[in-house]
């Protein structure tokens, strides 16, 4: 018999994330996603440790497959600071801050890093995890707005920030694109 699929939850309260996920997948990800907006608490520790955690609580709100996604940017000067806590310093010193912070560096490297985390929900299921990661350079604030840090990050090779250069060019380099390449191989290999 034909097992139907069921559709996978990717839990978030990004809409910036789910777009540019959408935009990336575009119709070449084998399984059907859904979205749903639950505030998840998020633990301490490595990037990986972060989205797995998360992935353990979207489990327990949902009966079947989840998605999470967790996104760090990490400054080199500051091993790896702030990391996967770029939320709360984004928050509070906003983009022009985070730039400051670095000043008394000379290193102003940076690495933006997404992991996506997957349970598949069924009893004692693994969770799986799939990282992407974009290196790059901490720069004053430049373009539009609309997402986090975009305006202060980089990317290596390019003069142009996430935020100033076109959406199509940031989603064929981004850490996010490049966790989504190896999430949609393992469902390609598995499906
Ligand atoms: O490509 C990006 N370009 C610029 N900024 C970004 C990007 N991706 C995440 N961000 C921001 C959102 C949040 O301030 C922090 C990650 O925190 P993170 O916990 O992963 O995201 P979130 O709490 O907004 O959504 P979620 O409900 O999926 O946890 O960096
Ligand atoms: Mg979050």
């Amino acid at each position: 018999m034909l097992k139907m699929a069921r559709p996978i939850m990717f839990i978030t309260g990004n809409k910036n994330k789910l777009k540019e996920v959408n935009q990336i997948m575009g119709s070449s990800f084998p399984q059907k996603i859904e979205i749903q907006d639950i505030d998840l608490p998020e633990y301490q520790g490595e990037p990986d440790e972060v989205a797995r955690s998360k992935c353990a609580e979207a489990a327990r709100h949902v009966n079947g497959p989840v998605l999470v996604e967790d996104t760090s940017l990490c400054f080199n000067a500051l091993g790896g600071m702030p990391g996967p806590y770029i939320k709360w310093f984004l928050k509070k010193v906003g983009p022009s801050g985070l730039h400051k912070m670095l000043q008394a560096f000379d290193d102003k490297s940076a690495y933006a890093l997404c992991t996506f985390a997957y349970c598949s929900g069924e009893k004692d299921a693994q969770i799986y995890t799939f990282e992407g990661r974009c290196d790059g350079s901490i720069v004053e604030p430049r373009g539009s707005t609309d997402f986090g840090w975009d305006p202060i990050f980089q990317p290596d090779g390019y003069t142009q920030t996430y935020a100033e250069m076109d959406k199509s060019i940031k989603n064929t380099i981004s850490h996010r694109s490049k966790a989504l390449a190896a999430l949609r191989d393992y469902f390609v290999k598995s499906s």
